[in-house]
């Protein structure tokens, strides 16, 4: 007897390790809504809620004799006490934990949905000024928390518990593992941001390859804006993208296509549907549990995943060719470029236990680095074109700057940066008020912590508002105003200001590619200040407020412009 009651015991505990572990598998989408602790008591219950079902529908012999043991209504009571104590944390959820920041918290799994049609950015500034510099808003399942203050950026983005990136599959363009170096975290992060880093270092600065590219692709660019001057208007050439791109795979690959290249063509094109999925790709991230209740070729059609995905495996095929080539023709006393450079690395690492470079992650890498470094460089580009046809006077001034110090026809180099202090405070200027990524790249908290006196859970997605931080009169007089002089000393020289700047973020994370983007501003834009003047047509005006719709990235609206040639 004693025997029977102790394997039935065994049994009833292996029965009750399957079905948590069962709920366990799923816990993610309770961990998200709940936070930790309320998801493992939420999958406690359920556990306990099935163990009852499972026993009370297990053999007629078996049901007897618990009814003889304990009695049905026992089993019944234990139910309702466990059901009661499910919708009590679900009743919970719905109230905002204390110590977390203030702002909107909404409903779990849908977070807050605002109930008004005004854009985001505005939300987002009009939440600043009611809660302050640190708030949050939960959007789906996601716990997103926005700062506003110069000092608790670099607090947060210099903090080792705030470096990693969320777990967005759409972030890492769907791809199943996380490499390269925007999107992963860890040992393969900080090698892939050394190794890019040095490579920077290495190809760019000074003498060298990186340089003669920017060169060779601004008087491509300014024989474009030669065919346009012709007083007709027309919006700015899309050679300025291809020169940027180009300058991209000079230094990953040593090759530049040339402008009318149909394989160029294509590459930018599907670089820039890449981009414009995101929106829609990024929507189970936001809402998970999408996952479950759709159909995943339904939900991965509607969503662009599949698109993402199509898109992501043609640009590899792209990455492929010039991989292997490489690999023919490496010549490891003379590399090259980051390609060349990496496959020293898989080829010198690969005993070594800790190795992260393989040939996935090259992959992943470039596609980081197109990513990251053609968009941003050449949309902060167009944004100093806008300005400068707005606000003429400042043209001028570079204009006068950029004669004095170039002789005609000579293109800067980094030697001449001192000698452009007024073209340096254009380009900073176009960084500030432009803020191209105007929320930073999100973060995320690897553990629970504290921010400014907050709770910040483990998961929390971090963001800075550069914008407002660009923005506001606590760092900046007459913020609104493009004021290049601002960044200039009494003598006219320039002056570097650090507090409230921030268009490449600040901390560990900061932009790698923050060097290469400054060089190919100040080389192209002088270059176009040598050569022409921009206005906008006669009777139009230039909108200077970016696309609307994406708060986090922000987009110049395609307009007219009339390219003149100086003489
Ligand atoms: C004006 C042009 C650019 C702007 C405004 C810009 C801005 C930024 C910002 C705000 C971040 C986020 C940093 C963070 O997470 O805290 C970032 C990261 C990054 N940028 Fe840039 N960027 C520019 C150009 C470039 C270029 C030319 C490259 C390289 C070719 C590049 C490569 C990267 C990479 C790889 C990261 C990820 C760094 C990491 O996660 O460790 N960027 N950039």
């Amino acid at each position: 007897m004693a025997e029977k009651k102790k394997e039935s015991e065994r049994k009833m505990m292996m029965e009750i390790i399957d079905v948590y572990r069962s709920f366990k598998k799923r816990n993610v989408i309770l961990r998200r809504a709940f936070g930790e602790m309320a998801s493992r008591m939420v999958v406690f219950c359920l556990t306990i809620i099935g163990i009852t079902k499972l026993r009370s529908s297990s053999s007629t012999h078996e049901r007897e004799r618990e009814h003889q043991q304990e009695g049905k209504g026992n089993i019944m009571i234990v139910e309702a006490l466990l059901w009661g104590a499910l919708l009590l944390l679900l009743w919970l959820s719905f109230k905002k934990p204390q110590g977390l920041p203030p702002g909107r918290w909404g409903l779990p799994l849908l977070g807050y949905i605002p109930l008004t049609t005004k854009p985001l950015s505005q939300q987002l500034t009009d939440l600043r000024n009611k809660h302050g510099d640190i708030y949050i808003w939960r959007m789906g399942t996601q716990l997103m928390v926005f700062l506003h203050d110069h000092n608790l950026i670099r607090e947060a983005f210099n903090r080792p518990e705030m470096q990693d990136r969320p777990e967005w599959k759409s972030f890492r363009f769907n791809i199943k593992e996380k490499l390269g170096v925007i999107a992963s975290n860890g040992h393969v992060w900080l090698t892939n941001r050394r190794f890019t880093l040095k490579q920077l270092r290495d190809l760019g600065m000074g003498k060298s390859k990186l340089v003669e590219a920017v060169h060779t692709q601004t008087r491509l660019l300014l024989e474009e804006f030669k065919k346009q001057a012709g007083g007709k208007p027309m919006p700015v050439p899309h050679a300025l993208n291809i020169a940027i791109t180009n300058i991209v795979w000079q230094m990953v690959a040593g090759k530049q296509f040339t402008l009318d290249d149909p394989r160029m063509r294509e590459f930018e094109a599907m670089t820039d549907d890449l981009v414009s999925s995101f929106g829609l790709a990024a929507a189970p991230d936001f809402l998970p549990w999408l996952r479950f209740l759709i159909p995943p070729p339904i939900l991965n059609h509607v969503c662009q995943i599949n698109n993402m995905d199509n898109l992501r495996e043609r640009l590899l095929q792209y990455f492929r060719e010039e991989i292997d080539h490489h690999k023919e023709t490496l010549d490891p006393d003379n590399p090259r470029d980051l390609i060349d450079a990496y496959l020293m690395e898989i080829e010198e690492r690969k005993d070594q236990p800790d190795n992260t470079f393989i040939e996935k992650d090259l992959f992943s890498l470039i596609l980081d680095l197109f990513f990251a470094g053609k968009e941003t460089t050449a949309a902060s580009l167009v944004w100093l074109i806008y300005y400068l046809a707005t606000y003429t006077e400042a043209q001028r001034k570079m204009q006068a700057e950029v004669d004095e110090v170039l002789p005609k026809g000579t293109l800067a180099t980094l030697q001449d940066k001192a000698r452009l202090p007024y073209t340096e405070a254009v380009i900073h200027e176009t960084l500030r008020v432009s803020s191209l990524s105007a929320m930073g790249v999100s973060h995320a908290a690897s553990k629970d912590t504290m921010l400014g006196g907050y709770v910040i859970p483990k998961g929390a997605i971090i963001n800075s508002s550069n914008i407002t931080i660009h923005h506001s009169s606590r760092y900046w007089d007459e913020p609104h105003l493009f004021k290049p002089e601002r960044w200039l000393d009494n003598d006219g020289k320039f002056n570097t200001k650090k507090e409230g700047f921030m268009p490449f973020s600040i901390g560990k994370r900061q932009c790698v590619g923050e060097g290469l983007a400054r060089m190919e501003m100040l080389i192209m834009s002088s270059a176009l200040m040598q050569n022409f003047t921009i206005t906008i047509p006669p009777g139009a005006t230039l909108s200077l407020e970016s696309v609307p719709g994406n708060p986090f990235f922000r987009r110049f609206i395609t307009q007219n412009l009339i390219v003149t040639a100086r003489n």
